[in-house]
């Protein structure tokens, strides 16, 4: 990186201004006498250090001594490159004070050597100067030296004058780039140039924080000093939010007692936009006498420990190697992000193997030539995707050469396409190649043959069809028994055929009588029925009570009871918006909102049962939602603590977790979408997905639609025992939110803008009604399933743009069994409680037993959880995955399907028996 090549003019030139820039610029700096000698009018010249100048480091490195500042650029006595006739010439070099053990060492290293950069160790304190070589065109040939310390021009975050030698490519002035780049085999890119910026995380302000400090201004950082974490995570967000970051923190890791560095260290790497900031921290020197607590703070994200010194040059010596090797390499690195970004979305193919011809990358144009997806191609052997034969690119004990000609690619489920391919190999570390770069193109060079190949489902970009393509071949992933319903099944079956009793079992006509009361119903579809085990009878009580309406149960009883416990009017007025205190505990939580494993248990402790009110809040300011509401922060926060206050505490599983859980997916779907470049959804969109995952089950009395409806609630009747859960969640969202100008986040909205914001939020609570699970599912596998194109047209968009939101909050909700393992149990926990509570009531009450299975004596967890993965959770993530790539769904619903398996084997059936079976950890949430 950077190492562009120079034009030396003439080197009587480059002799003349060999030394100007040698002059002392600190106590501790060592200018360099440096030479520079065209040979045979080559272009490159040699950097001669005079022998009178080193002398023998400690570290067995060679150090240069004060210069005598004059510009004497005599050759006489060099060290490295000989009397400059030419005979010794370096063309650049590298010194590694720790290979270089010796001064016949030290010469062998500096002759010959092609590298860029000349390193010097002094004695004593560490001085690691780095030497480019001399560039410019201008007839100045441009020589000098660099310093470690002083107050000098060698500014990291400056361009430096064009006749200093060039410390960095920051450091070289930009016309020398555009100058060399045509010099370039490849053209290297240029680090973003910030002025770098530190922050300064110590207790308290002593010799060894200003000795830091010192440093850092010495390089012309700008330091900031804070004395505590709180106030250093402050003022991270304040920077973040202002879009300023910081390059550089140190923080004071001497002792736990006055902060707690490794701790952090772990938050701020953990916050969003610091996965590059260099984090050191400042030990005690016996620190390293040990590895233990160094060690910890490196696994919690530090990048380098360093011992405490007062000693100003040590300090400025350390802080210049991190510059270098540490925050430069990071500048890099965000370059080629951006580069990564670029070839991408490239049209043209690209794709990378590594020297055995496995496949490292792959862009995006690949995915569309292969008709594959990134995970069915990443680390394949190349030979998968050829019909041809590869030996030519690449033959056992041959060396690699370019490539240039046509070869059969195969298309999944395709005939083979004959390509014009070509091939670069690559050598990244050593001469030999580690990297192939394959670039394909169609023989006659047809510029959009990619276009042209049959997609799925391809559709003008913009509209709801243009995202992402699946290829509905899911592979599978794990070997546990899960059955992989290809979702091409799923598109396969007969939509909008209802079920019929046709080759039916006595057991599955049974079992079908119970949901045809939902099938009457128009547009409803049941791709799946058939397959549910009538042999167990755990499943079919669930997935029954899950499917069918209330209306089977209808012996009812008579009851004055309602089972909404409180009257919503009643609560407004009550509730004050609780105080969010800043905890950080709380806030370093939320900085993994967004992550699939966010543990929302956690949260629900430390947010004294709060968890709806804090990542409402957090969800709200990361999608922008004030901004698109046009409300203010605290309209928000007044109606997310109602909306909280009217979910039941009591409830074990449909409590205000459970909304806070789905708003959480909700974000992350969301983010995913965005991630992908899915334009699905606009800013209003997505904060009404949220807003309806907060309330979709507001008042939830912890009992079913069909517990209701048996027990002659006031909700069943006024919803004639249709929806009747769902049309209570919406519709009392709606009745809070517009009953209080205090928490009414609507309020600012124009006219058709709410009513289009409270269809969406009806749609999509109603859309959590389990009865027409199937319904929902095999709409959105008729739509983003199917292979042919779809017409572009308004109207269908919108509508499929209400499939899409349907599933998102669908799945959302009931995402549970696809979360990390403890998870997924506790909430097993938790609904298996709840619908046991169900199960007591109504036999205390003589009402029908919805499900009967679910008995706090006899219920089997495991089995439960089976069948609910089985028959109504696996298609449903299978077809989402596809939709929105992310494969954690399918490998956590995997891993926790084949645990609950186990335990059935293991004969663990019981709430208490599987409780037993977790960690201490899990066992802690449940004692809650
Ligand atoms: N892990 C689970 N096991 C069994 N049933 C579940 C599980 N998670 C969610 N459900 C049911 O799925 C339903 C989805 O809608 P509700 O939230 O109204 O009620 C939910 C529960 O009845």
């Amino acid at each position: 990186m950077g190492c562009s090549p120079s034009t030396l003019p003439n080197s009587a030139s480059a002799n003349a201004n060999a030394n100007t820039n040698a002059g002392p610029t600190a106590a501790n700096s060592v200018p360099l006498s440096l030479d520079a000698t065209e040979k045979d009018g080559s272009r490159l010249f040699c950097i001669k250090l005079r022998r009178s100048r080193l002398r023998r480091c400690s570290c067995g490195g060679v150090a240069l001594q004060q210069g005598d500042g004059n510009g004497n650029g005599s050759t006489a006595g060099s060290a490295t490159c000989g009397s400059g006739t030419g005979d010794n010439l370096c063309h650049q070099v590298l010194l590694n004070p720790l290979q270089a053990k010796n001064e016949a060492d030290y010469e062998k290293l500096s002759t010959g050597k092609k590298d860029s950069i000349v390193t010097v160790a002094a004695l004593g304190n560490f001085t690691h100067s780095v030497v480019r070589r001399a560039t410019g065109s201008t007839g100045t040939g441009t020589s000098g030296t660099s310093s470690s310390g002083g107050g000098g021009n060698n500014r990291p975050g400056h361009r430096k004058s064009s006749l200093a030698l060039a410390l960095t490519p920051e450091d070289d002035p930009m016309d020398v780039y555009q100058r060399n780049l045509m010099d370039l085999k490849y053209p290297t890119v240029l680090p973003p140039n910030p002025q770098l910026k530190a922050l300064l995380v110590f207790h308290k302000s002593d010799s060894i924080c200003e000795a830091v400090a010192s440093a850092c201004q010495r390089h012309q950082l700008d330091v900031t000093l804070v004395k505590s974490k709180e106030e250093a995570l402050d003022t991270l967000q304040k920077s973040y939010a202002t879009a300023q970051c910081y390059h550089l923190i140190i923080i004071d890791a001497r002792s736990s007692k006055n902060l707690d560095a490794e701790h952090i260290a772990r938050t701020i790497r953990h916050t969003h936009g610091h996965h590059l900031t260099t984090i050191i921290a400042v030990c005690k020197k016996s620190f390293f006498e040990k590895d233990d607590v160094l060690i910890a703070l490196l696994d919690a994200g530090v990048n380098r420990c360093v011992a405490e010194t007062t000693n100003l040059a040590m300090c400025s010596v350390e802080l210049k190697q991190i510059l270098h090797s540490i925050i430069r390499p990071h500048n890099v690195m965000s370059t080629q992000q951006a580069l990564y970004t670029a070839l991408h979305r490239l049209k043209e193919v690209v794709l990378i193997t590594d020297d055995v011809l496995r496949i490292q990358y792959a862009n995006r144009a690949t995915e569309r030539l292969l008709n594959m997806r990134l995970d069915e191609i990443i680390s394949k052997p190349l030979a998968d995707i050829f019909v041809s034969d590869l030996s030519t690119i690449s033959e056992q004990g041959k060396s690699i050469k370019e490539f240039d000609g046509i070869l059969t690619v195969r298309r999944k489920n395709q005939e083979g396409i004959p390509m014009h391919v070509r091939v670069v190999p690559v050598a990244c570390i050593g001469s030999a190649p580690t990297h192939l770069i394959f670039n394909f193109d169609v023989p006659g060079g047809q510029m959009d043959f990619i276009a042209t190949l049959p997609q799925p489902k391809e559709a003008p970009r913009g509209s709801l069809h243009s995202v992402r393509r699946c290829s509905f071949d899911v592979r599978s992933i794990a070997s546990d028994g899960l059955r992989r319903t290809s979702l091409a099944k799923l598109t396969s079956l007969p939509l909008e055929a209802p079920i019929t009793k046709e080759n039916c079992s006595a057991d599955e006509a049974r079992l079908i009588d119970k949901v045809l009361e939902f099938l009457k119903r128009e547009g409803l579809y049941s791709p799946q029925m058939k397959e549910i085990r009538t042999d167990d009878p755990i499943a079919t009580d669930l997935i029954g009570a899950l499917l069918t309406g209330p209306s089977v149960y209808s012996s009812r009883r008579s009851s004055n009871d309602s089972i909404i416990r409180t009257g919503s009017s009643t609560r407004t007025a009550t509730i004050v918006p609780a105080k969010m205190k800043a905890n950080p505990i709380i806030m370093e939580l939320l900085e993994e909102s967004l992550s699939w494993d966010f543990d929302i248990f956690k949260l629900e402790e430390i947010t004294d049962y709060h968890p709806l009110l804090y990542l409402g809040m957090e969800m709200f300011r990361r999608f922008d939602v004030f901004a698109t509401l046009n409300i203010e922060e605290n309209v928000c926060k007044a109606w997310l603590a109602v909306i909280e206050a009217h979910y039941h505490k009591s409830n074990t599983y449909h409590n205000s977790t459970h909304a806070a859980d789905v708003m959480q997916a909700t974000g992350a779907f969301i983010t995913q979408l965005t991630n992908k470049d899915m334009m699905v959804m606009d800013r209003m969109e997505e904060a009404m997905a949220l807003i309806a995952a907060a309330a979709h089950d507001i008042d939830h009395p912890g009992r079913s639609s069909a517990f209701l409806c048996n027990s002659n609630s006031a909700l069943a009747i006024l919803y004639n025992d249709l929806t009747v859960l769902e049309n209570h969640h919406a519709a009392i969202t709606f009745k809070l939110t517009l009953g209080d100008d205090k928490i009414n986040i609507f309020k600012n909205l124009d006219k058709e803008t709410y009513k289009s914001a409270r269809s969406t939020i009806i749609d999509m609570i109603l859309a959590t009604e389990m009865t027409r699970h199937f319904e929902h599912l095999a709409k959105f596998v008729s739509v983003f399933g199917g292979e042919e194109p779809r017409e572009h047209n308004p109207q269908s968009d919108e509508e499929t743009a209400i499939l899409m939101r349907r599933m998102l909050i669908k799945v959302a909700d009931v995402s549970n069994p696809a979360r990390p393992m403890q998870f997924c149990i506790e909430w097993a926990r938790r609904i298996a409680e709840e619908y046991f509570m169900q199960t007591d009531e109504e036999k205390q009450r003589h009402l029908p037993i919805v499900m009967p299975m679910f008995d706090r004596a006899t219920c089997s967890i495991p089995k439960s959880q089976i069948g609910f993965i089985e028959y109504i959770i696996q298609d449903m993530m299978h077809a989402w995955e596809s939709f929105i790539d992310m494969p954690q769904l399918i490998t956590y619903m995997q891993i926790n399907y084949s645990q609950w398996k186990k335990y059935d084997e293991q004969g663990v059936n019981t709430l208490a028996d599987v409780m037993a079976m977790q960690p201490p950890m899990v066992k802690l949430a449940n004692s809650k």
